[in-house]
C-alpha cells in the first residue's frame, strides 16, 4: 500500500469527495475503523477519554467515541472548543454524541479526567490541518498530556497522527506521543521517519478511501497487501508440499540461534525442517531444537550436499562463527545450491570480508541485517535517516532483497518500491530475534513464495508475533525470541483477520486483498 503525502491525501479525498463519498461518509469510515483497531487491540473496555479538536480530527475522534461507547466502553469526551468554533463535520458529529447518555462530557477549561494505568487517551486534538508550531491553549494541553502518560501509564492512541506532529515538524515543537497511531486511508510519510518513531508508536492504516493512488514511492507493509500471499493450506496435502527448510548455523556458545530460527520455520508452516550444525554443537543443537527438525553435522558434505540439494530454502550464518571452517562453507553454499537463500549474522559479517562470495548468489537471497552489519556491507557508515536509501543502494547494486531491521524495517528490493513496516515493538531488541526473523523467511521461502513476497510478508508477521506476544504477556520488557516464535500461528490469524477490507477493492497486487486461492 503507498505511502503518500499529506498533500497527496488531501487529493484523493477531494477526488473521492467528487465521486459522490461524502466528507462525512469518510469520516464515518475513518472513526469506524478505529473503533475495529481498539476492539482488535484492547481484549476487553477500558476507561477512554477522548481529547477534541475543533477540526475533522476532532470529528474522527467523536466517531470513534460514539462507537466504543456503543460497544461498552466507558467514554469521556474532552471538548477543547465550544461547538461553535468546531468545523461543520465535528460539530455534526458532536451533535450526535451529545445525545449519548452514557458518554460523560469535559467542557472546554474543566478539569480532564486522565485515566490511571490501563487506560486509553484518544488523541484527537489535530490532524494534518496543522500548521507550523502548535499554539497555545493547545500547547499547555500537550504537555500536561505528556507529563500525565508518564506518571500514570495509560495508553495513547493518535487519530490520524500525533497532535502536533507534521511534515515540517522541527526539533522542540510540542506533540503528543503516541503508542499506536491510526492512520487514516494511507500512511503518510513523515509517520514513517525513524526519527519520529517515539511519537508515533506503531502505525495502524485504517482504510476509507475506495480509490487507489497512482504514481510510485515507497509503500507501507499491511494486511490488505499481504494476507493473500499466506501460502494456501489444501485439505489434501503432505508434508512434501509445504516446503523442505534447511538453516545453517550454531558453533561453540552459539547453539541457540538454530534452534530458534528451526522454531520459526516451524511456525510459518514450513513442511520439514532441518538444521545443519558444526560438530562441537551437535548434541547441545540435537537436544534443543523443537522434537520436529532433524538435526545433522555439517561437516558431512556428502549429506550436506544432498540436504542442500533436496531443500526449497536454506538460511545461512546464525551464530555460525568466522573462522575459516566458515569462509570455506559459505563458498561451498554459494557453489551447490540453487534454491533461494536468506544470509544473516555471521553470513553477513563473511560477506563483508569475502565480497567475492556476492558473485555467486544471484537473485536468489535475501540478506537480513542490522545497521551494524549494513556498515559493514557497504563499507561505510549512514545516518538514521539514510536507511531506506542505503538499502535500495545495495538491493540494486547486489541485485538481492535487503531487510534492513530497526524500529520500521525497510525492506529493498531491485525490482520494487522500497517497502516500510508497521508491525513491530522494542522487545524485538534482544538477542534471537534476527535469528527468529531468518527462520520465517526461509520457512515461507520453502513454500514457494517469492523471495520479494517472503521478505514483506515474513517480516510483518515477525513484528505481528511480536506485538501479539507483548500484548499477552503486557510488557515488552523480557520478551524473548522463542515467545515470539510461539505466536507466530496467532500472527497468521490476526493477518487473516485483518486482510480483508471494505474498502479500495483492489490493491496494487490486483486481489484487493482478498485470498484468490
Ligand atoms: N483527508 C481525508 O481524507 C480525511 C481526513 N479526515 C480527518 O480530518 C483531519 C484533517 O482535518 P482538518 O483539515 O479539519 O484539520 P485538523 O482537524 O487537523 O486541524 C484543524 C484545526 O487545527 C487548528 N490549527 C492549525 N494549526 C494550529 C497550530 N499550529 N496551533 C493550534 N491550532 C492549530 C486550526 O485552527 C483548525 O481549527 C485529518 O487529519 C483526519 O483526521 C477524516 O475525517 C476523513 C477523511
Ligand atoms: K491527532
Amino acid at each position: 500500500m503507498r505511502i503518500l503525502t499529506a498533500t497527496e491525501i488531501r487529493e484523493l479525498e477531494a477526488r473521492e469527495v467528487s465521486r459522490g463519498v461524502s466528507e462525512e461518509i469518510l469520516m464515518e469510515r475513518a472513526g469506524k475503523g478505529m473503533a475495529r483497531v481498539c476492539l482488535r487491540e484492547w481484549d476487553r473496555p477500558c476507561s477512554v477519554v477522548v481529547l477534541v479538536g475543533k477540526g475533522n480530527n476532532g470529528g474522527d475522534g467523536l466517531v470513534l467515541a460514539r462507537e466504543l461507547a456503543r460497544f461498552g466502553w466507558p467514554v469521556s469526551v474532552v471538548l477543547t472548543a465550544w461547538p461553535e468554533a468546531m468545523s461543520p463535520l465535528c460539530a455534526k458529529k458532536w451533535k450526535e454524541i451529545s445525545s449519548l447518555r452514557c458518554v460523560s462530557v469535559c467542557c472546554p477549561g474543566q478539569p480532564i479526567p486522565w485515566p490511571g494505568g490501563g487506560g486509553l487517551v484518544v488523541d484527537a486534538l489535530l490532524g494534518i490541518g496543522v500548521k507550523g508550531e502548535v499554539q497555545e491553549p493547545l500547547r499547555s494541553l500537550f504537555v500536561e498530556c505528556n507529563r500525565q502518560r508518564s506518571e500514570r501509564f495509560f495508553s495513547v492512541l493518535a487519530v490520524d497522527c500525533p497532535s502536533g506532529l507534521s511534515e515540517g515538524f522541527q526539533p522542540g515543537w510540542p506533540v503528543i506521543g503516541a503508542d499506536l497511531t491510526a492512520t487514516v486511508g494511507y500512511g503518510k510519510e513523515f509517520l514513517f521517519r525513524e526519527e519520529f518513531a517515539d511519537y508515533v508508536g506503531r502505525i495502524e492504516v485504517v482504510p476509507i478511501f475506495e480509490e487507489q493512488p497512482s504514481g510510485e514511492g515507497a509503500e507501507a507493509l499491511v494486511p490488505s497487501s499481504l494476507a493473500y500471499l499466506l501460502p494456501p493450506r489444501p485439505k489434501l496435502c503432505h508434508k512434501g508440499q509445504f516446503g523442505r527448510v534447511l538453516i545453517i548455523g550454531g558453533s561453540l556458545g552459539f547453539a541457540g540461534a538454530v534452534v530458534m530460527a528451526a522454531q520459526a520455520a516451524h511456525g510459518v508452516g514450513a513442511g520439514l525442517v532441518c538444521v545443519a550444525t558444526r560438530d562441537e554443537v551437535y548434541t547441545v543443537v540435537a537436544s534443543k531444537a523443537p522434537a520436529e527438525t532433524m538435526v545433522f553435522r555439517v561437516e558431512n558434505r556428502e549429506l550436506l550436499t544432498q540436504l542442500a540439494a533436496r531443500s526449497n530454502a536454506i538460511g545461512f550464518g546464525p551464530g555460525i562463527g568466522l573462522d575459516s571452517t566458515a569462509v570455506e562453507l559459505a563458498r561451498f553454499l554459494v557453489e551447490n545450491t540453487r534454491c533461494p537463500m536468506v544470509w544473516d549474522a555471521d553470513a553477513l559479517t563473511l560477506l563483508a570480508h569475502h565480497p567475492e562470495l556476492w558473485t555467486g548468489m544471484k537473485k536468489r537471497a535475501i540478506v537480513t541485517p542490522h545497521p551494524g552489519e549494513m556498515r559493514r556491507l557497504l563499507g561505510r557508515d549512514f545516518a538514521l535517516e539514510e536507511r531506506p536509501f542505503v538499502a535500495q543502494e545495495l538491493a540494486t547494486e547486489k541485485d538481492c532483497i535487503v531487510v534492513l531491521k530497526g524500529v520500521r524495517t525497510v525492506v529493498a528490493s531491485p525490482t520494487r518500491p522500497l517497502r516500510l513496516n508497521t508491525t513491530g515493538n522494542p522487545g524485538l531488541a534482544a538477542g534471537g530475534s534476527g535469528d527468529t526473523l531468518t527462520g520465517v523467511l526461509v520457512g515461507l521461502l520453502a513454500q514457494g513464495l517469492s523471495i520479494e513476497d517472503a521478505a514483506g510478508l515474513g517480516v510483518w508477521l515477525h513484528g505481528r508475533a511480536a506485538d501479539l506476544a507483548v500484548r499477552y504477556r503486557k510488557a515488552e520488557e523480557g520478551l524473548t525470541a522463542t515467545e515470539v516464535g510461539r505466536m507466530l500461528g496467532q500472527a497468521i490469524h490476526s493477518l487473516r483477520q485483518e486482510g480483508w477490507t471494505p474498502y479500495h477493492p483492489r490493491t496494487n497486487d490486483g486481489f484487493g486483498g482478498f485470498n484468490p486461492r
